[in-house]
Parts: structure tokens; sequence; C-alpha cells
């Protein structure tokens, strides 16, 4: 997948899919970097042959590369490439055209599973399309039709795919796209979509006025594996509905079908987040069902959810989906309810594991999912939003000589190297109520992240200032370019 994700339009790079239709396996990605690092052609195909010999590839076996791109500038140009690429191997190229990450992993999934007990639908567009909102109007059966719901497309690919999804719902589910301008240049993420309104913590400037107050609203990112959702009150303030909000209530309430379905001593439910989940939510989650924190990034996220037998994990950032292992999915195909409430608890269960894109996090899939929930229990925004309430908090970079000297344990909460710096933060969290805080080096990113919380949101700014001009200090930082922010 030839895309930069949430990054500025003139980044790009790739994301790689397995045979399964998920992220490459992390052993994978030593031999990405090699061969990204190659420096001239005869390197690049030095290593290549190493590789294959290494990795005892057949090279006689057919082959066969799905590929896509977002809608940057630079795409047309990697994708050339790419398909020079597969031509030099010998291996057969499909190309998926211009469409969403999580929509080219369905691809994958599907045209390796076709014709098998597994397949995942039809291996194309219109089979994803159809797929999801078969499921979601079996779902929403009996319910109102909701209010329409105001999509901020990030200016990106996400926005010829929300139409021809609203083509599929139809009246079933109005749709307003906002910042749909694929052909303006620069315009890509900037100043709307999920990262800058989970960064930010604002509505986009461009939304201004095109929201109702009340009216639900979600943003996705530029190839729209993420998704945020906020509203406006009556008095115009904005609330943000990120990924730990999606979690717990997309969590509840599969908790509660399954206990409905009598299931629940044979299905459990559990969750997986990562340090930067707000810890009110925490809170609540743990308090109801088994959660478990992992190191950032999604690969680790979906991993760790395979061990469940419904694992649901979201970044806050709202990157995330639902897996259902296989034996519960055989589970929902054999299980015999013995009265009308199970039977029904049973068909939503087997409907959401079609609705839910299993593969990775899918904007628009998780969309539906969202509203599948509202629908069933009657929630707007506002009472979706006061669940729990979120914790203030703050995250901030700090540029440092060499962020590899920072080393983590216990899920990236606590810092081993530079030694002694752990302790300081914990003296400077100490003096703050609810006060959290935590140090890793982006995997990203050449930064530090930090991220603090506290119980008012002066005091998380403060915190994390303080946090943040610790670590500049303590890693040499040099006080002629020190932020003025940095206390
Ligand atoms: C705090 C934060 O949002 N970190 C992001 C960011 O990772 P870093 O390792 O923090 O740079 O990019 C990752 C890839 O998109 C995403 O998985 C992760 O959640
Ligand atoms: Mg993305």
């Amino acid at each position: 997948m030839v895309t930069a994700s949430h990054n500025p339009e003139q980044d790009n790079g790739v994301k790689l899919v397995d045979p399964r239709g998920e992220m490459l396996d992390t052993s994978w990605e030593a031999h990405a970097t090699v061969l990204s690092n190659a420096q001239t052609t005869d390197d690049f195909i030095q290593e290549l042959q190493k590789f294959v010999q290494n990795a005892k590839i057949d090279l006689s076996k057919p082959s066969r590369v799905v590929y896509a791109r977002d809608t940057r500038p630079s795409g047309p140009s990697l994708v050339a490439a790419l398909e020079d690429g597969i031509r030099a191997v010998g291996a057969e190229g499909r190309n998926a055209g211009v469409t969403t990450t999580p929509i080219l992993h369905y691809l994958v999934r599907a045209i390796n599973t076709k014709g098998t007990k597994d397949s995942y639908g039809d291996d194309s567009e219109e089979g994803y399309f159809t797929k999801l909102t078969e499921a979601y109007r079996k779902l929403v059966a009996t319910r109102q039709t909701p209010l329409p719901l105001l999509i901020d497309c990030a200016n990106g690919v996400g926005a010829p795919i929300a139409a021809r999804l609203a083509e599929y719902l139809g009246d079933s589910f109005p749709l307003v796209l906002e910042n749909t301008a694929i052909d303006t240049p620069g315009a890509l993420n900037n100043s709307c979509g999920a990262d800058y309104v989970k960064t930010s913590q604002k509505l986009p400037p461009s939304l201004a006025g095109r929201l109702q107050p009340g009216q639900r609203a979600c943003s996705v990112d530029g190839d729209a594996d993420r998704l945020m959702y906020f509203y406006l009150d009556e008095r115009s303030q904005f609330h943000m509905l990120d990924g730990d909000k999606i979690t717990t209530l997309v969590a509840s309430f599969i908790v509660e079908l399954v206990k409905t379905s009598g299931l629940d001593s044979q299905i459990k439910v559990g969750v997986v987040q990562t340090a930067y989940a707000n810890g009110a939510s925490t809170k609540y989650l743990s308090e109801r069902l088994p959660v478990k924190c992992v190191s950032t990034g999604v690969k680790h996220l979906h991993h760790a959810a395979e061990n469940y037998n419904i694992g649901v994990y979201f970044e806050a950032n709202g990157h995330g989906t639902v897996l259902f292992s296989p034996t519960t999915q055989e589970l929902l195909q054999t299980y015999e309810p013995s009265t009308p409430a199970q039977s029904t608890a049973l068909e939503h269960l087997q409907n959401l594991n079609q609705l839910i894109n299993q593969t990775v996090g899918d904007a628009f899939s998780d969309m539906l999912l969202v509203e599948v929930v509202l629908a069933h229990k009657r929630f707007s925004g506002v009472e979706w939003d006061s669940l729990y309430v979120d914790l203030p908090n703050r995250l901030v970079k700090v540029v440092v000589a060499d962020r590899n000297q920072f080393k983590t344990e216990n899920a990236e909460r606590q810092l081993v190297s530079p030694l002694g710096l752990q302790q300081k933060i914990n003296d400077l969290v100490r003096r703050f109520d609810g006060g959290r805080s935590f140090v890793r080096p982006s995997g990203t990113e050449d930064v530090v992240r930090v991220y603090a919380e506290a119980s008012i949101k002066a005091q998380a700014d403060e915190l994390a200032f303080r946090v943040a001009g610790v670590v500049y200090d303590e890693s040499g930082g040099n006080p002629a370019t020190r932020p003025k922010e940095f206390i």
C-alpha cells in the first residue's frame, strides 16, 4: 500500500500486507529495512538475492502482488516503480487502484481465502461494500434511521470511498461528506482528518458552521484506517470521542450480546490498549473486563487481541478493530440458542463478525460498528461521551540528540535508560493530583514523546512541560535552543 497515512501530503511510504491480509510479520521488517537502505541498484539486487536465499524463496513458484495507493501526488510514480519491480522478478501484479489501506487488506484476505470455508468475501471493492453494508442493514433493521453523519474525509482517499459507501447504504444511513478536495494541492490531512482532531483536540476549522449542535461527526485519516468521532454540545463546545471511547462503547456492547446469547461461559471478551489510553478509560474498562496494556504500534495490539476469544483493541488515536478467534467464529455457527432472546443476540454477533474488518483497523467498518451500537443503545454522542470523563492530558515532542538512548520496559510505561531519569519523572508525577506521565522514543519520528495526565487541564500541561524539560536537560539538550514552553 503506497501511503503515508495521516502524515503531510509531501510524505509518502509503504505499508506491507501479509498473505493473510494482516500486517507484515515483525520478523520480516528487518528484510524490508535492508532492502530500503540499499544505496545502488547493484546493492539492491545483491541484497535481494541474499534475501531469496536466506528465506528459501522458490522463485519458480507463481507469485502475485496486490497493490494500491492513496491520493498523494507522488503515488503514481511510486506505483510505476513498484510495477517495474514486480515485472523484474516475474511476479504477477494486481492493481487495486486508488483505495483505502483497509480495503487492500480486505482484498488480500479475500483473494487468498477464495473458495475455502474461510472465504472472507468477494475479492473486489463491490464485495467489500456489499459485505459491510449487508451486515449493517441486518444489525439496524428494527432501528430508526440515524440523523445524517458528517464525515471529514481529510481531503484524501476516504472521500471517493465514503461516496461509494453512501451509495450502498442509500436511505438506511445518510452521510454528509466534507473535506473531499482530493485534487487541491496541499489539502491532504491539512488542518483536518483524524490525526488533526486527536492531536489538537479541536474541530477542524473547515467544519466550522457545518456541524449542528448535537449532530455526530467523524474524521478519518489519509488512508482511512483511523477514526475519530466528535460533536458540539448546545453551547457549541467541542467534544472528542477517541479510540478509547470507541473501545468502551464497542466492548460493552459485545459483552452484553455474549451474555444475552448464553455464550458467556465459552466466549471471553478482552481489551487491549497502550499506555496512551486515557487513564479514565482504563479504569472504567478494568472494572468490567480483562484489559491488557502493550507497546505502541498496531501490530502489538493486534497480536495481543488474538489471545482473547473476542479481542477489542484501539489505539487512542482511533486505529483499531475487533478480532473474533477462529474457535469463536465456529461456535457462532454451531451454537443452538434456546430462547428467542438468545437467538437474536447470536444473530447480532454473527452479523458483527461480518461487519468488522478483522484484518486491520478500518475507519469505515469501525464507523458502521459505532453507529450500530449507538442505534441499539439509543445513544446520542452525549450519552456515549458520558460513560466516563476523560482525564485532561497532553502530548509533547522533545527533540534530542539520540533518541536511541531512551529504553523502556513495562509496555513502555517506564524508562530504564537514561539511568535515573525515571526517578525524576516519578518525583514530578507525585506532585500532581491524578498525575501520570511516561516517556518513550517514537518509532516513526526522530523525537522522544512525553505524555502526561492530571485531574485538571492546566496541571496536565504543566506536568508534561516539566517532564519535557527534564528529558531535554538530562539528554544534553542545548540550553540556547531549549523550547520556551518547557518548565
Ligand atoms: C502517540 C502516538 O499516537 N503514536 C503513534 C505513532 O507512533 P510513534 O512510535 O509514537 O511515533 O505512529 C504509529 C503509526 O501510525 C501509531 O501506531 C502510534 O500510535
Ligand atoms: Mg492511517
